[in-house]
């Protein structure tokens, strides 16, 4: 069996809030998507990379991973879609057909352990067509009516039963290319593109299994966060 891992880069990072891509953001010297391609290639279980890039970044991400010494592997970059899910699938589509398994990792989650990507990996490789990276969440979750100033709460889940999902997530090759076909044909609306791969697998009615997650594999998504992975970073 062999693991094709596509790192989803193309997101402009609205919420981050800088003039350059977050994939590009600098973290203790080198861009989130180097650190992410880094770790993903040190776990030894990637035989290939994927790259969806930035609008007109293609050469840039592309001079970054093939130039450095860490990225071992055979690496493909690729022009990201407007949305997450549009993007993977632009990996995927270039995927070459040979490899069985497929891990989907977010730049945006650049510190991710060499031993999460292990054990993702394997957990597909022991007969999980689905399997996605997830913790406890701690805090107690309300559901409410979305509103500007005061939303009304309308539930709480028993968090017992929820866990806060990561990446990467890994799955066959052919139940990942089945789940997003089915998803660009469901719906043709951006805002209805789904913000996991699992979403997608999910709707298919195919069981998602979870293994433990792991707290440095973090998103960045704001300058805090940014922050606190520079602080794991010095650990
Ligand atoms: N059209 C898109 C949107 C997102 N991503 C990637 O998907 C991951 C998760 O997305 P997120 O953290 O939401 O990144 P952004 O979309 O860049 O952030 P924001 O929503 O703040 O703009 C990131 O690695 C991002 O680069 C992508 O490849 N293509
Ligand atoms: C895929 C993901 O990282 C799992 O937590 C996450 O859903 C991506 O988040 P986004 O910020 O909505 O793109």
């Amino acid at each position: 069996m062999t693991t094709l891992a596509i790192l989803t880069a193309a997101g402009s990072g609205a919420r981050l809030g800088r003039d350059l891509p977050k994939a590009l953001v600098d973290l203790g010297g080198f861009p989130l998507v180097l650190h992410a391609a880094r770790r993903l290639v040190g776990s030894g279980v990637v035989d290939a990379l994927v790259v969806t890039a930035p609008d007109g970044l293609r050469d840039v991400v592309a001079d970054l991973l093939i130039t450095d010494a860490h990225v071992t592997v055979p690496v493909t970059v690729v022009d990201g879609g407007p949305t997450r899910q549009a993007s993977v699938a632009a990996g995927l589509a270039v995927a070459d057909a040979s490899h069985d398994v497929v891990l989907v990792h977010d730049a945006a989650r650049p510190l991710v352990p060499a031993d999460l990507v292990r054990r993702v990996d394997a957990a597909v490789r022991a007969g999980h067509d689905a399997v996605v990276p997830g913790l406890p969440v701690t805090d107690t979750v309300k559901q409410v009516v979305p509103g500007d100033d005061v939303e009304l709460v309308v539930g709480t889940p028993d968090r017992a039963w929820l866990r806060a999902v990561q990446t990467p997530q890994g799955f066959t090759r052919e139940l990942l290319e089945r789940a997003h076909k089915a998803g660009r044909e469901r719906s043709g609306s951006e805002a209805a593109a789904a913000t996991d791969d699992a979403g997608l697998v999910e709707a298919l009615g195919e069981p998602v299994h979870i293994v433990r997650g792991d707290a440095a594999a973090a998103k960045i998504t704001t300058e805090r966060d940014l922050r606190m992975a520079a602080l794991e970073l010095e650990d």
